[in-house]
C-alpha cells in the first residue's frame, strides 16, 4: 500500500493568502485542498523555475495570473505549499529562495538570498570587505578595535543556534545589536534569538539547554520528512493530514499563535514533565499562548474522561479572554476537560460548596472591612510610634502572607525586607491589633482572602483531594499570586508528572503585597524553569520605552532570584511611542482624540483597535465622558466583560483592568507621579509597564499634573 504524501503549509503561505482579493482566495482554498488531498494527481503541472537557486521549487498554475510556488524534493514524499502571487511576484519570490535542512539542528529552514546591509557600518565597505576588515583585525572609524559580534563562534555553533549554512556570512559581518536586527528579516526565528541571547552575554551552551535544542545527532540534510518533526520546523510549517485540518487552518490565515509556536513554546506545551514548570517572559512574549496550548495537550492527552485540567488566573476578566480564546483552540470535547476560572471565584464557589457563611474581603476599603479595621488600629500601642500604614503592610506582608495566627507564630516570623526591625517585646506590642482585626471581620462574617486561601488548603489538606477532579493546574499571571494562593494551588493537585505550570511575568505584578517565592510555598521547580524572550505583541520601539519606565526598579523571577529586560526583543518595528507633559485631563482627552484620529486616517483602517487607559476608575471615566463628547463612541472594560467583539469603539480601561489584554494603539494617561523617583514609584511603574505594553502598533503616554 502507497502511504499518503506528507503535506505542509508554510507561514508565508498563509500570510499571503490572508491578502488575496476574495475571489482570488477561494479560488485558492479550492485548489489547496485538491492539491492536499493527491499532490501526485496527473492534474497538477509542477513547472521548473528558470534560475531558481533551489531546484526542489516548483510554480503551479492556478488560473491565468495566480501561481502557487511548491517544494517537491527528489527523493521522499513532502510536498510544502509556499507561496501563492501573481505569476511575476511568484517566480521572483521563488528565484530568491532555498529551503534546506539545518545540519546541526535539523531544522527545516527558508533561506533568502538578498543583499544585507548593516546600517550602522563604522565603514562604508560592502558586506564582503567588511568580512574582510573584520579577518585583518581593521579598525572602526572611531579608532577603536572591529570586534564582530560572532567572531569566536565556530560555524556549527553558529548553526546550532539555527543560522542557516547560506547565511554564515551575514553573521559573521555583524558587529553592532544594529546590525543583527539589520538581518533580522532574513534570519530563522530561533537564530535571530540565539545570536542575541549571545550578544547579550550568554554562551552557545547556555542557550541550547535552555531551549532543549540537540546538536547530537546525525541529520539527514535530504530527510524533508523527519525535519518536519522538529519544533523549529513546526514553527513555520506545518504538516496538514486531511482536509479539515487544512480548513480550520486556511480559514484563520492570521490567528498564526493557534497553529505556529515558537519552538520553546512548542517543546512546553507538549509532552511530559515531572513536576511543576515555571515559564517567565516579558509583556507580549507569548505566556498565555504556551499556557494556552499546554492546557490542550494536557487535556488532549493525560487527562481522563473524569478528570479536569484547571487553568487559573488572577483577575476574572482575563479568565474570561482565555476561555473564549481556548474555545477557537479547542475541540467542544477537549473544552470539557479544561476549567478556565479566577482563582477568587474557585476559592468563592468552594466555600459556598461547603455553605460557609463567610463573604470574603477583596478590598480593605469597603464598608465592613475597614469598620474592622479602624476597630482594630484602636488597640495600637501608641508608645511604640508606628504609623497605620505600618500595620497596614505587617498585615499584608507578614500575617497574611504568612498565615501567621498566632502570637507564638509571629514571634519566630520571617520580615525580611518590611523595613523597620521588631524585637520580640515589639512583637508582642503589635500582635493585638492583627488578632483584633480578625475578629472585627468574624464577627461581621467576614474573611480575608489571603485567609480563605489558607484554610480552603487546610480543609484539603485534612480531608483529601477526593472532591477534585485536576490532573493539572496551569496558572497564568503568576506574579499576581501571593503565598497562600500559590499553597493552595499545590495543596490542590497531588505532587508528581504535569501537576502544576505557571506562567508569569515580575515585571508586571500589579498586586505587589502579593510577591511570593514559589521554593518556600512548597513548589520545586528546580531543572524546570524556563524563559521566552521574544515579544510577538509590541513593536522594539514600545517594548523599549516600556522597559526604560522599570529602569532601576528590582524585578524578581517569582521564586528568589532577580529577572532582568536585557535579554527581550520585539519581532515588529513601528513609530516610537510619544510621551508627553499635558496640562490635565482635558488636554490629555484633546490629545487621545487627536491621536486615533491621525492613526485612523492615516492607516485607513477603520478596523484598529484602541484603549484608553486611566490610572483610576475617575480618570478613565472623565476620558470616557470627554473622547464620547467628541463623538468617539467608548466602551467601558469591566470585570465582567472585555467587549472584546466591540467594533469601531474606543474601549477605555484602568491600568489593572487592562493587564492580560491587547490592542493595536493604547494611550495611557497617567499622574506624573506615576514617573516619581523610582524608590517612591517602583509598583506604580509596573502598572505603566502593563499598560504601555498592551499596545501592537502605536502608543502615547501622556503625563498630567
Ligand atoms: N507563536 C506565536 N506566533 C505568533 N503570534 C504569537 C505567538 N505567541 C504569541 N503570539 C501573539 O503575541 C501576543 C502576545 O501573546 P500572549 O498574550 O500570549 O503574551 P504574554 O506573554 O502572555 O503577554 P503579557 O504578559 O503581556 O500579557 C498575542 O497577540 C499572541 O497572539
Amino acid at each position: 500500500m502507497q502511504l499518503k504524501p506528507k503535506v505542509a503549509l508554510a507561514q508565508d503561505f498563509l500570510l499571503q493568502l490572508s491578502k488575496l482579493p476574495a475571489a482570488v482566495h477561494s479560488k485558492v482554498m479550492k485548489w489547496a485542498i485538491q492539491f492536499q488531498a493527491d499532490p501526485r494527481s496527473p492534474g497538477i503541472n509542477y513547472e521548473n523555475i528558470n534560475g531558481a537557486r533551489d531546484a526542489n521549487l516548483k510554480s503551479v498554475r492556478l488560473d491565468r495570473d495566480w501561481r502557487g510556488i511548491v517544494f517537491k524534493p527528489e527523493a521522499g514524499d513532502v510536498y510544502v505549499l509556499l507561496y501563492v502571487a501573481h505569476h511575476d511576484d511568484a517566480y521572483r519570490w521563488a528565484e530568491n529562495r532555498k529551503l534546506s535542512i539545518n545540519p546541526v539542528t535539523g531544522a527545516m529552514q527558508l533561506v533568502t538570498f538578498e543583499q544585507v546591509v548593516e546600517p550602522v557600518a563604522p565603514s562604508a565597505s560592502s558586506d564582503e570587505t567588511r568580512a574582510a576588515d573584520i579577518q585583518a583585525g581593521a579598525a572602526t572609524p572611531g579608532g577603536g578595535e572591529v570586534t564582530p559580534l560572532y567572531g569566536n563562534l565556530t560555524d556549527t555553533e553558529l548553526m546550532s543556534l539555527g543560522v542557516p549554512q547560506e547565511l554564515i556570512p551575514n553573521v559573521r559581518g555583524v558587529r553592532t545589536e544594529e546590525g543583527l536586527d539589520a538581518i533580522q528579516p532574513l534570519l530563522p526565528t530561533e537564530a535571530y534569538e540565539g545570536l542575541f541571547l549571545v550578544a547579550a552575554g550568554d554562551t552557545v551552551g547556555q542557550v541550547l539547554q535552555s531551549r532543549e535544542t540537540r546538536v547530537d545527532q546525525t541529520i539527514d540534510t535530504s530527510d524533508f520528512a523527519t525535519a518536519l518533526t522538529t519544533a523549529e520546523s513546526q514553527s513555520r510549517f506545518v504538516v496538514v493530514d486531511d482536509d479539515d485540518a487544512m480548513l480550520a487552518i486556511m480559514n484563520a490565515p492570521l490567528a498564526q499563535w493557534r497553529v505556529f509556536l515558537h519552538p520553546t513554546q512548542k517543546k512546553l506545551a507538549v509532552g511530559d514533565r515531572s513536576g511543576p514548570v515555571r515559564v517567565l517572559g516579558g509583556a507580549g512574549t507569548g505566556k498565555t499562548v504556551l499556557a494556552m496550548h499546554r492546557a490542550k495537550w494536557l487535556a488532549e492527552n493525560r487527562t481522563a474522561e473524569d478528570q479536569k485540567v484547571l487553568f487559573t488566573t488572577f483577575t476574572k476578566n482575563l479568565a474570561l479572554d482565555i476561555e473564549e480564546n481556548l474555545r477557537t483552540l479547542c475541540s467542544a470535547e477537549t473544552m470539557g476537560r479544561i476549567e478556565v476560572r479566577n482563582l477568587d471565584a474557585w476559592v468563592s464557589a468552594f466555600i459556598r460548596g461547603r455553605k460557609f457563611e463567610h463573604r470574603i474581603v477583596y478590598d480593605r476599603k469597603q464598608d465592613a472591612p475597614l469598620q474592622a479595621w479602624l476597630s482594630a488600629l484602636t488597640m495600637k500601642d501608641t508608645s511604640l510610634d508606628l504609623p497605620d500604614s505600618f500595620y497596614e503592610q505587617e498585615l499584608e506582608q507578614v500575617i497574611l502572607a504568612q498565615g501567621i495566627t498566632t502570637l507564638d507564630q509571629y514571634r519566630t516570623a520571617r520580615r525580611t525586607g518590611r523595613g523597620v526591625l521588631l524585637s520580640r517585646a515589639k512583637r508582642d506590642a503589635v500582635w493585638p491589633v492583627f488578632e483584633e482585626y480578625r475578629g472585627q471581620l468574624a464577627s461581621r462574617k467576614l474573611k480575608e482572602v489571603d485567609d480563605a486561601y489558607r484554610e480552603v488548603a487546610e480543609i484539603i489538606a485534612t480531608e483529601g483531594r477526593a472532591g477534585l477532579p485536576y490532573v493539572s493546574i496551569i496558572a497564568d499571571e503568576t506574579q499576581d499570586f501571593g503565598p497562600q494562593a500559590l499553597r493552595l494551588l499545590r495543596a490542590m493537585v497531588a505532587p508528581g508528572q504535569n501537576d502544576l505550570f505557571f506562567v508569569g511575568d515580575g515585571h508586571q505584578r500589579i498586586y505587589s503585597r502579593n510577591r511570593a517565592a514559589m521554593s518556600r510555598c512548597g513548589i520545586d521547580i528546580r531543572g524546570r524553569s524556563r524563559k521566552l524572550y521574544l515579544n510577538y505583541r509590541t513593536t522594539d520601539e514600545i517594548r523599549r520605552q516600556a522597559v526604560a519606565l522599570l529602569e532601576g526598579c528590582e524585578i524578581d523571577d517569582l521564586d528568589d532570584g532577580h529577572d532582568e529586560t536585557r535579554r527581550y526583543k520585539s519581532l515588529s518595528h513601528g513609530p516610537a511611542p510619544q510621551v508627553k507633559q499635558v496640562a490635565g485631563i482635558e488636554e490629555a482627552a484633546t490629545d487621545a482624540v487627536a491621536f486615533i484620529r491621525d492613526w485612523r486616517s492615516s492607516q485607513g483602517d477603520g478596523a484598529l483597535s484602541f484603549c484608553v487607559v486611566g490610572h483610576s476608575e475617575k480618570s478613565r471615566d472623565t476620558l470616557a465622558r470627554q473622547l464620547q463628547a467628541a463623538g468617539l463612541a467608548c466602551v467601558t472594560i469591566s470585570a465582567q466583560s472585555n467587549h472584546t467583539d466591540a467594533r469601531e469603539v474606543i474601549h477605555l480601561a484602568t491600568m489593572h483592568r487592562a493587564k492580560g489584554l491587547e490592542f493595536d494603539c493604547v494611550i495611557v494617561v497617567t499622574p506624573s507621579s506615576y514617573l516619581g523617583a523610582v524608590e517612591e514609584s517602583e509598583a506604580k511603574r509596573k502598572l505603566l509597564y502593563v499598560a504601555l505594553t498592551r499596545a501592537k502598533r502605536g502608543a502615547l503616554l501622556l503625563q498630567t499634573g
